[in-house]
Formats: C-alpha cells, sequence, structure tokens
C-alpha cells in the first residue's frame, strides 16, 4: 500500500495555527498536487508528511505504518526541493548514488539504478561533471535522479520546477510524468503555479490560510469551482464575479439583467435572493449585433497572442472577455454561454452546485 493518510493535522506556530485540522486521503499511486497562493501552508504539508517538521495534532500515516511521531530517515520518502540541495563536491553520478552506497545497496544494484536514471533524463553525457558545471535545468534533473534512485514508494516535490525558465519547465514536467509512469510512485508535489498543478496532477488539493478549499480532478477544479476562492485563483484571467439579485428568473446587475432560467444550478428557490454569478473570460463572447446579454464599455485590450482579452467596465465592476482578435468599439455588448455560469451563494460563497438542496 502506497497510500497516504492525514488525519485531523493541525500545525501551529506559537499562538498562529498555520494548518486547520486537514483531513486527507492520498490514493496509491497517484499524482496529488497542492496549489495555494503564498504562505498557505503547501510547504509546511510536505514537510510534516515528510518528517522534517513535527505536526503540532494530528496523524500521518504511510500506507499501513502511522509514521505521525517516526523521523525522516525512517519513513521512507523521496524529495526533491526548489534549491536541490546537491553535494557541491561530488560528481554528478556520485550525488546520485551517495545515498545508495550508505543505505547498503550492493554495488552491481547501484550501478544499475545509475545507468537507467542517467538514460531516462539524459544525464549520460554529464556523470563526470560537477553541480557548479552544470545548467539550472541539469542539476534540477540530477536532484530528480538522485530521489528517483532511492525507489522509495513516496515522492514528495516542493516547487522542483521553480528556478527554471518557461521553456525548460515544460521539458521538465515532461520528465516527471516519464518518471511517474515508469515507478508509479505516490507523487506529492507542492506548486503555487496553477499550469504545473494542472498539467501533472491527477487530483489538485486546492489551499487558502491553511484549510483545503476543493480536492478534486484538475478538470473540476477548473469547470466546477466549489466556491469563489477556487474560481477567482484558478484561471488566468481570473473568473469574472458580479453581485446581483436574481428577480423573476433573471440575474440583475445594476440596471441590466440576465435571463439565467437555463443555468444548471438555478432554481425558483433562488428568486429573490442576492448571489454572485461567476463566468470565465472564454465563456463570453462579444456581440457585433444587438443580440446580446450585457453591456459595457471596453477600457483595455491585452493582446495574448492567440486571444486579445478585453476588460470591459460594466458600471463600477470590471470584466475581462476574451476574443479572437481586437475589437475596436468603445460600447459593446457581451453574450454569456449559459452552460458555463456559475451561481455562488452570498454568505458562504459556496457554488450552489455543491449545496445541499
Ligand atoms: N518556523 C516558522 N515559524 C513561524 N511561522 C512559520 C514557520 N514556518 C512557516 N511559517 C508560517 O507558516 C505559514 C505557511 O508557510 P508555508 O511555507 O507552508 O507556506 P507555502 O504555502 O509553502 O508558501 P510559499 O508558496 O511562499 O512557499 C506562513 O504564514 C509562514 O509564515
Amino acid at each position: 500500500m502506497k497510500n497516504i493518510t492525514l488525519k485531523n493535522i493541525e500545525k501551529s506556530y506559537g499562538d498562529t495555527t498555520v494548518i486547520k485540522d486537514l483531513n486527507l486521503e492520498i490514493k496509491a499511486g497517484e499524482r496529488i498536487i497542492f496549489l495555494g497562493p503564498s504562505g498557505c501552508g503547501k510547504s509546511t504539508i510536505l514537510r510534516m508528511i515528510a518528517g522534517l517538521e513535527p505536526v503540532t495534532s494530528g496523524e500521518v500515516h504511510l500506507g499501513e505504518r502511522e509514521v505521525t511521531h517516526l523521523p525522516s530517515g525512517d519513513r521512507d520518502v523521496a524529495m526533491v526541493f526548489q534549491n536541490y540541495a546537491l553535494y557541491p563536491h561530488m560528481t554528478v553520478e556520485n550525488n546520485i548514488t551517495y545515498a545508495l552506497k550508505r543505505n547498503g545497496i550492493n554495488k552491481s544494484d547501484r550501478q544499475d539504478r545509475l545507468t537507467k536514471v542517467l538514460g531516462m533524463l539524459e544525464l549520460d553525457q554529464f556523470r563526470k561533471r560537477m553541480p557548479k558545471d552544470l545548467s539550472g535545468g541539469q542539476r534540477q534533473r540530477v536532484a530528480l535522479a538522485r530521489a528517483t534512485v532511492k525507489k522509495s514508494d513516496y515522492f514528495l516535490l516542493d516547487e522542483p520546477l521553480s528556478n527554471l525558465d518557461a521553456k525548460l519547465r515544460v521539458t521538465a514536467r515532461r520528465e516527471l510524468l516519464k518518471l511517474h509512469k515508469e515507478f508509479k510512485q505516490t507523487f506529492v508535489y507542492v506548486t503555487h503555479d496553477q499550469v504545473e498543478a494542472m498539467a501533472l496532477g491527477d487530483r489538485i488539493v486546492v489551499l487558502n490560510k491553511g484549510a483545503i478549499q476543493m480536492v478534486d480532478t484538475p478538470e473540476n477544479v477548473y469547470h466546477h469551482p466549489r466556491n469563489i476562492f477556487v474560481a477567482k485563483f484558478i484561471g488566468a484571467p481570473p473568473m469574472n464575479i458580479l453581485s446581483g439579485i436574481i428577480k423573476d428568473s433573471r440575474f440583475h446587475y445594476e440596471d441590466q439583467n440576465i435571463d439565467i432560467s437555463d443555468v444548471s444550478t438555478f432554481s425558483g428557490d433562488l428568486d429573490n435572493t442576492e448571489v454572485y454569478l461567476g463566468i470565465r473570460p472564454e465563456n463570453m463572447e462579444l456581440a457585433t449585433d444587438d443580440d446580446y446579454d450585457i453591456k459595457g464599455k471596453v477600457i483595455f485590450t491585452e493582446n495574448f497572442g492567440a486571444e486579445v482579452a478585453h476588460t470591459i467596465k460594466i458600471a463600477d465592476e470590471e470584466i475581462v472577455v476574451m476574443a479572437p482578435e481586437v475589437i475596436d468599439r468603445k460600447e459593446i455588448g457581451i453574450k454569456f454561454d449559459r452552460k458555463h455560469v456559475h451561481i455562488f451563494n452570498k454568505e458562504t460563497e459556496l457554488n450552489y452546485k455543491y449545496m445541499e438542496k
């Protein structure tokens, strides 16, 4: 069994609680990603799984073993950090095999593991080099190789790609997927980069202020956000949110209104309720005629190449709408794709999709 169970985990530093009653079951062999803004507690959770940070209360289980109070060295986890932490005075191959040797793995097994990982990560030609003579991307691959040869059931990674440029990050993501396919370890990965989370995760744990906001597939986290935080944190530009009131099956925003009777989470019970309405920039269209839902003023455009983001002011709110090209008009109508409209409770900020009827 390679699953990880976190039970009622709390972590405080003095009077400050940074993780509150966290419960999570990570399945054997899955790639789980902790995603959230800076300071939300992602690294702390990873370090508690690794045994580098004690929990204040709660339990950590690795498979059948309760490891809450076991030192890190006895937990049998492989780790890669943002700064790689290679041994500066050792060659690439010694960096990769040093821990194996210390753990009594025999020479021929060490050589087999080394040869395989050097091949997989295209490091063969660098095996005799010292870390200082490698590029950032090469060092990062050595750190991955060093963690991989341990053949641990658990692979814990804390922002391992954040020192790489955008192009190298794409290559490195593929390498990580390749390693996972080969070794099928349970993979716990911390990042604040949502693209990385979407690309690498079987499931994403979205965190804010030490509390889980949503745990689900990348698809559901993006298309069916559980609350306003997730809706706004995932997606660039983020989901547009308008605050208004529902009357007669229409969402009223300032002096305009939109028919929402076709929205799947709308029910007659919501009539006369103040809500937030959410829709992603790519789920709206700029109208070239009078067939539109709401109207506003274009105040800013930003060209992303494949698409152009139009910032549009409606009353006091600004929303962003994607279009294939710049629409050079001041006043513009906007059409909403009803399939992608979300309605959120004003008090709890929960998506009505996830609220009990
Ligand atoms: N040793 C410590 N003493 C006091 N507070 C700490 C300590 N270590 C971490 N914290 C606090 O715990 C919170 C969570 O930190 P953590 O490093 O887990 O966040 P993170 O989500 O990984 O952030 P980042 O993405 O910036 O690395 C932060 O508010 C941080 O200031």
